[in-house]
């Protein structure tokens, strides 16, 4: 997964992920305008796996995490990957989807648990938790998180992503995130999942924790 090589930057003419435009207004009276950047929203699952008493995390690489860490005398059009090693793009977050399908949340979500962690869950076994915005400055897509206790027996599939995904099953336990949590960083984590883990330590790690 970390072996990241060939690093070129393009500019991009048209997407499927990214829109960007500029919004005009007038806020009491003055003109103003905001460039904005439309993206899909998306669902997050806090997975806890009562079997083993793990939380069920992916990492996986994040160009956009690679990018951040490169300095920016160096983000030139080609990136040097000796200096710059894949391992700085990694990331830990929760089992996570974009909503890019006509299909409701909860069923985005469980689809994204089988191909990304291998679980089979029942949608009876979906609690939504919360719904945030993952950005305000310029896209303000929505990010919906949910929660769902999983067994061993649940897990039919290897997990892994689909396509070509490199998606790495990551399992913690309760101890493990506490620490976590509290480690100055910066933590390669983004903010909803910090959100989401926080909720999960504060609402239901305490009955696990016997
Ligand atoms: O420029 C792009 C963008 C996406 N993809 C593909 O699109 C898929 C997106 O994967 P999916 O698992 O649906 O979404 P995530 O990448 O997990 O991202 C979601 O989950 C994150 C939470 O961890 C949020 O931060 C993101 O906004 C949200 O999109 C991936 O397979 C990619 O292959 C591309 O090929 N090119
Ligand atoms: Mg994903």
């Amino acid at each position: 997964m970390e072996d990241i090589r060939n690093v070129r930057l393009a500019p991009l003419k048209d997407s499927n992920y990214l829109k960007p435009f500029r919004f005009l207004y007038t806020q009491n009276g003055t003109p103003k305008s905001w460039d904005l950047l439309g993206v899909h929203d998306s669902v997050g699952i806090i997975i806890y796996n009562i079997t083993r008493k793990v939380l069920v995390l992916v990492k996986q690489f994040r160009p956009a995490v690679y990018y951040s860490s490169v300095h920016p005398d160096n983000r030139k059009d080609t990136i040097d990957t000796d200096k710059y090693p894949g391992s700085l793009g990694t990331t830990l977050e929760l089992c996570a989807g974009i909503v890019d399908k006509n299909k409701s949340l909860l069923e985005i979500a469980r689809e994204e648990a089988l191909e990304e962690c291998g679980y089979d869950i029942p949608a009876d076994k979906m609690e939504e938790i919360a719904t945030c915005r993952s950005g305000v400055g310029e896209q303000s897509a929505l990010f919906t998180v949910f929660f769902c206790e999983v067994t061993d027996d649940m897990k039919t599939g290897a997990g892994g992503g689909i396509e070509n995904e490199l998606i790495e099953i990551v399992e913690k336990t309760i101890p493990e995130m506490e620490e976590m949590m509290n480690s100055p960083g910066p933590l390669a984590s983004p903010p909803g999942f910090l959100y989401a883990i926080m909720w999960f330590l504060h609402h239901k790690a305490g009955k696990y924790k016997n």
